[in-house]
């Protein structure tokens, strides 16, 4: 089973995600497009660990059976031990919004809610007491404190992000997913936030999953997970973005000639 992101801060060796044989098959039954083809792996919580693989290898359905959007169509997801799978919808979308953060390449902030209404937003959904403090705390830590009354779009591309990160982490969740969280931004804003991913899980003990294409934000990363055609071909400790680039060169070259054998 691959996927020791292992940090220095990992916290008491607890296993914060689990997946179990999971396959995701999309299409008809004539026509069946499966984009996960059974994938375990296990994340310790306060790791970082990056999810990298060609175009249409899985990486977002991954993202989305382990945080709960979509269902498996075989196999298990475990979030801090409890299954994902099995209980009623409703019961599965409270789990999701009191232990899962979701970190989007757009953002997705409300347009006509303040910094600070999207960021106590989620406590509201959960059905949690909105605790302005903390909410007012995580934004501060994300370098916005001075912002919590503009709207989204007052901010840059960057800060959006910045909302959009402190959003995934007010409830305090057990895993935050990201997809792409850089592919929108400038090399710049790209780094503040890769440094405030870092430092999420560095200071702060959180366990992230973060999908890129990108060799130098997965280099943020404590580990590396590598997909291809829906299964997991690979994985990469303490990555430089380097190493990423050229074990990506190669899974593609992989990819490509077996598709050319295959015929597909
Ligand atoms: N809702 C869907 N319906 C049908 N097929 C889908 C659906 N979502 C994904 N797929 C297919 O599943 C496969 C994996 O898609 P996925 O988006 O997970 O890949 P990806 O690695 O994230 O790709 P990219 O890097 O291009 O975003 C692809 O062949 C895709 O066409």
């Amino acid at each position: 089973m691959f996927g020791r992101g292992t940090t220095d801060n990992e916290v008491d060796g607890a296993e914060a995600l689990r997946l179990e044989s999971v396959r995701k098959v999309y299409g008809s039954d004539d026509n069946p497009v499966a984009a996960l083809n059974g994938v375990s792996l296990s994340l310790p919580a306060g790791s970082f660990t990056a999810v990298m693989g060609p175009s249409g290898s899985g990486k977002s359905t991954l993202l989305q059976c382990a945080a709960g959007l979509e269902s498996p169509t075989e196999g298990q997801v475990f979030v801090d031990g409890t299954p994902m799978t099995g209980g009623s919808e409703t019961k599965l979308t409270k789990f999701r919004r009191s232990r899962i953060g979701f970190i989007f390449q757009h953002f997705n902030l409300l347009p006509t809610l303040t910094v600070l209404q999207n960021v106590t937003l989620p406590l509201r959904l959960a059905g949690k007491k909105i605790d302005r403090r903390a909410a007012v705390d995580v934004l501060g830590r994300v370098g916005l404190g001075n912002r919590l009354d503009h709207l989204p779009s007052q901010l840059s591309g960057g800060q959006q992000q910045r909302v959009a990160i402190a959003r995934a982490l007010v409830t305090q969740p057990r895993v935050v997913f990201a997809d792409e969280p850089t592919g929108a931004l400038d090399t710049k804003s790209a780094r503040d936030v890769l440094g405030l991913l870092q430092e999420s899980v560095r200071l702060y003990g959180q366990t992230l999953v973060m999908v890129t294409h990108d060799p130098v934000a997965a280099s943020y990363a404590g580990s590396v997970l590598f997909l291809a055609d829906g299964q997991m071909v690979g994985h990469l400790a303490n990555p430089t973005a380097a190493q990423v680039a050229e074990r990506m060169t190669h899974l593609a070259e992989e990819v490509e000639r077996r598709r050319v054998r295959e015929g597909v």
